[in-house]
């Protein structure tokens, strides 16, 4: 019995050791996909907002600023030496408040301002700079940015006739005071900081203020340390890239986008490593959430199957000689019987003197006779009746819904019918008679008790001289737990 008990642990260990190692297995790889998949969601979603900053914050004022400068209506205006100052002031007032961005149109016919708010300004070479460095400059979109306290971006785009005459500028300017917090928000979440450098590699604008222009000095993209890392080819690229570079042992993610019309790049740099730290958590977590699912699934699907084989067993296990349903069978039908209702009956059957029928006339004989009282039990019962191999030459039946009258009756006719059948052997007749004993319960009693009490009966029976039948009369609760041992199924 220990050595049982040692071997069903062993077994059970074994197989919690196995689905286990298979659980860890199964989570790993689903976890390694998942966590390549959040990564790449992950890196999506970081960048996302990014762009949609770049694009809302500094490209569509520079789209707008270029739309204008090329649509027919503002060339001609400036084509013209007697330029309609109200219409074009108008123009730009209804501009300025769709967009919510100031403009300004700059005329080089007249050497005028004319500015979204109403007001102009005289164009004069002492007095007004920029206007003379952009207008000799090579560039045609020329982009500047304000002070970091009234941080503004803008952009003056040169206008041309239909013969490639210079006729002024369109500005725009915007404030970027929503862009840098949305940046710091940004920058919190992802970690990201962004540079953006014009086409000197200087730089104009970052998330990162020591790299902000200072009024003394302007910083460069080569003094950058993720910057010496890149390769020339990395250098001169002007895709949209991301690369992977290691600065002072750290990995930085640089994705590098560019924006052509102004000759600008954008690099957004993020050091991996609190990024790698929260991934490794991520999957880690990951892995023990799904192991412990795989695992337990995998243990209840065990248990199930292993339940399901034992009443699958209990259902079908049948005594091998007789081919009628075993002690362990009998249980399980007596179980479902006893739930439906009271007055259940059981009734034994013991084949008198069975040890001389072996004794005499061989143990095949024996097995014979076995085989011929379990179809003559068959054939004297109902069909909800059950009868089952008890065990040796003992048979128990077990009458449902049958009171102690009707059960009397029954085992009164079995006994008689397997008195009066002829049993041949080797064509010599075996006399076979059968002993009794019955009990009826209304209570629900467990079967061990019902027998126990039949077997009292049966006792009584083989006494009185053997082929008889005898009822038992003692109410059930009283009897001495003399329990049988159940059979498991397995
Ligand atoms: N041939 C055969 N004999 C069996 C089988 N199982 C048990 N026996 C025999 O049944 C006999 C039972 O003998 P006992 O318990 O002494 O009972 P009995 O001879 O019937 O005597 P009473 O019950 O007192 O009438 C034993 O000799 C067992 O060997 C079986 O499967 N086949």
């Amino acid at each position: 019995m220990l050595q049982a008990w040692r071997r069903y642990i062993k077994n059970k260990f074994v197989v919690a050791v196995i689905a286990l190692v298979f659980a860890i297995a199964l989570s790993a790889i689903i976890s390694l996909f998942k966590a390549v998949e959040t990564h790449s969601l992950l890196e999506q979603e970081s960048l996302t907002p990014a762009f949609g900053l770049l694009s809302q914050e500094i490209l569509k004022p520079l789209y707008i600023a270029e739309t204008i400068a090329r649509s027919s209506s503002i060339k001609t205006q400036m084509n013209s030496s007697d330029i309609d100052q109200e219409a074009i002031q108008k123009k730009l007032s209804e501009i300025s408040q769709e967009f919510d961005m100031e403009f300004f149109v700059a005329s080089e016919l007249n050497r005028t301002q004319y500015n979204s708010d109403g007001s102009t300004l005289s164009l004069e070479l002492d007095r007004v700079e920029w206007y003379f460095n952009a207008k000799n400059n090579d560039l045609e979109i020329v982009g500047m940015l304000g002070k970091r306290d009234d941080i503004r971006i803008y952009f003056d785009v040169k206008i041309y006739n239909a013969e490639g005459t210079f006729l002024g500028f369109v500005g725009v300017n915007r404030k970027l005071t929503s862009f840098m917090e949305a940046f710091d928000n940004f920058k919190k979440q992802f970690g990201y900081d962004f540079i953006f450098v014009d086409h000197n590699n200087n730089i104009v604008l970052s998330s990162d203020d020591r790299f902000n222009a200072d009024g003394k000095r302007i910083m460069r993209l080569e003094q950058l340390a993720w910057y010496s890392a890149f390769s020339a080819q990395q250098k001169n690229n002007s895709q949209l890239k991301n690369y992977l570079v290691e600065v002072e042992n750290e990995d930085v993610l640089i994705a590098q986008a560019n924006l052509d019309s102004l000759n600008w790049k954008m690099f957004l740099v993020n050091p991996l490593k609190t990024r790698q730290a929260a991934a490794t958590e991520k999957f880690i977590a990951q892995t023990i959430i799904v192991t412990i699912a795989i695992f337990t699934g995998i243990l209840i699907v065990y248990l199930v199957i292993r339940s399901l084989q034992g009443e699958f067993a209990r259902r079908h296990q049948n005594d091998p000689l007789t081919q009628l349903p075993n002690r362990a069978q009998l249980f399980w039908q007596y179980d479902k019987v006893a739930k439906k209702g009271k007055n259940n009956s059981i009734i034994i059957v013991d084949i008198d003197h069975f040890k001389s029928v072996n004794d005499t006339y061989g143990h095949s004989a024996g097995d014979f006779v076995l085989c011929e009282v379990a179809k003559i039990l068959q054939q004297q019962l109902r069909d909800n009746d059950v009868v089952a191999r008890w065990g040796g030459e003992e048979f128990v039946i077990l009458l449902p819904a049958a009171n102690k009258t009707i059960t009397q009756l029954i085992a009164e006719r079995t006994r008689a019918a397997i008195a009066k059948h002829i049993f041949e052997v080797d064509k010599k007749v075996i006399k076979i008679t059968a002993s009794f004993g019955n009990c009826t319960d209304n209570q629900k009693s467990s079967l061990n008790l019902i027998i126990a009490q039949a077997d009292e009966a049966l006792y009584k029976a083989k006494n009185g001289g053997r082929n008889k039948v005898c009822s038992a009369n003692q109410p059930i609760h009283s009897i001495p737990a003399k329990i049988w041992p159940t059979v498991s199924a397995k």
